[in-house]
């Protein structure tokens, strides 16, 4: 097992390398895909081979560094046709066609455009290819570095805000959390926004069940005695992020959980047999009122989570936020094709044995089977929008932001 979506070696500056790993296949294969250019990090974004806000930015990021590497080198460019290699100017006006086309690999999710957005400032303030590449190597490293060190503070954020709240509710017993679609190391650069938080929640019950110190004397990550003892991952349909990548990664953490289908999350909390305190959901993109764009699902896993009294908390960095949207009518929500709604794709399944079949190489046998007539049409949103009157919390890296007395978000620390 690996949680590595993206392998970049970054061990020679003017020689990387990058490989990402094929979510498709998940989570019975193990694939990576390497990337020379940004219509490679177009393609396996596009197809969603790789998938997740924070990811789709770094990959993005990486996919054009791979490029302009590849146009440091003479007999690549001589080779080529697609540059008029002739200036930097030259150049320029190209790679700037080209981010705009890595930008509709997937309209939603903010990150890719933020960090295209970067690149374009840093290409306009260089005088020659060599210094650009020199900067754009090192935004490049920042924005996975601080990616990872944002999960791990945001993660702290998430957990000890929730363990103070139920602390100040008097309630310290074993809980449950839902979480919808994969926001782990899979979504990120490592350890995850709405799946660091539970890797956060889960390391703090952990260190308050170590046996060897008395309750009072345990080293407490959060506050008082309540614990995260399960995790309720949905599935959610039709990519099945959460059967295929997030309890994937609760697994290779071994951090208790049930997965359970999109469809039964009601009378799954309805009949749970541990409390459910919380829902800690991703973000593609947080606009300035607070009205977020997440997976498909996200919106009615708030409605019923306000039905139940369940606190809702959208956790995302500052990379997700979309400082220019005032609110989520504002927002372009990304349609998928509608086979991948009416095929379901996979790993075949011995019938007999319950394992993978194996090709001739031994190698888990991918197929797809069809769910719904050829003929029917289909609606396949590959996100909706939260409204912010549901969203009780929005996780940072900075901090926890709560809304006012008016029921409104102040996210200006948050919008630059
Ligand atoms: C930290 S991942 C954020 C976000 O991205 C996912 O969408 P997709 O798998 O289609 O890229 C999902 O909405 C996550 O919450």
């Amino acid at each position: 097992m690996t949680l590595k979506a993206i392998l970049f070696d970054r061990t020679q500056p003017k020689n990387v390398s990058v490989e990402v790993l094929d979510q498709l296949l998940l989570p019975y294969t193990t694939k990576y895909i390497p990337i020379h250019t940004i219509d490679d990090g177009y393609s396996v974004i596009n197809l969603m081979q790789v998938r997740g806000a924070p990811a789709i930015a770094i990959v993005g990021a990486l996919s054009v560094l791979m490029e302009v590497q590849l146009l440091q080198n003479d007999s690549f460019v001589k080779a080529q046709i697609f540059y008029d290699a002739s200036s930097f100017d030259a150049i320029s006006t190209k790679l700037v066609e080209r981010l705009d086309f890595l930008l509709c690999s997937r309209p939603t999710a903010v990150n890719l455009s933020n960090a295209l957005s970067e690149i374009k400032t840093i290409l306009t303030s260089a005088s020659d290819l060599a210094t650009f590449h020199t900067r754009l190597y090192e935004f490049v490293c920042l924005l996975i570095d601080d990616d990872l060190s944002n999960n791990v503070k945001m993660g702290n954020n998430g957990a000890q805000y929730l363990l103070q709240e139920l602390q100040g509710e008097g309630f310290d017993q074993d809980f449950a959390v839902l979480t919808i679609c994969n926001t782990g190391s899979l979504a990120t650069s490592g350890y995850g926004t709405a799946l660091g938080v539970i890797r956060s929640l889960w390391e703090d019950s952990k260190s308050k069940n170590a046996s060897d110190k008395p309750l009072e004397k345990k080293r407490k990550v959060g506050a008082g005695n309540a614990k995260m003892t399960h995790v309720f991952p949905l599935e959610t349909r039709p990519y099945n992020q959460g059967s295929r990548l997030t309890a994937y990664e609760l697994v290779h953490d071994q951090i208790p959980a049930t997965l359970i289908p999109d469809s039964s999350i009601t009378y799954r909390i309805a009949t749970s047999p541990l409390p459910i305190k919380a829902a800690f959901v991703g973000a593609d993109r947080i606009v300035r009122n607070g009205d977020t764009a997440n997976k498909i699902g996200t919106y009615q896993l708030a409605l019923i989570c306000k039905q139940f009294g369940i606190k809702f908390f959208v956790t995302a960095p500052k990379t997700t936020i979309d400082n220019i949207t005032e609110s989520g009518a504002g927002i372009v929500v990304e349609e998928r094709k509608a086979n991948e709604f009416k095929h379901v794709s996979g790993t075949v399944i011995d019938g007999k044995s319950g394992e993978p079949q194996l090709d001739s190489d031994g190698n888990p046998v991918s197929g797809k089977v069809g769910v719904a007539p050829v003929g029917v049409d289909v609606w396949n949103p590959a996100f909706d929008v939260t409204p912010h009157e549901l969203i009780d919390g929005i996780v940072t890296e900075v901090g926890v932001f709560t809304k006012d007395s008016e029921g409104k978000f102040n996210l200006g620390e948050l919008l630059g």
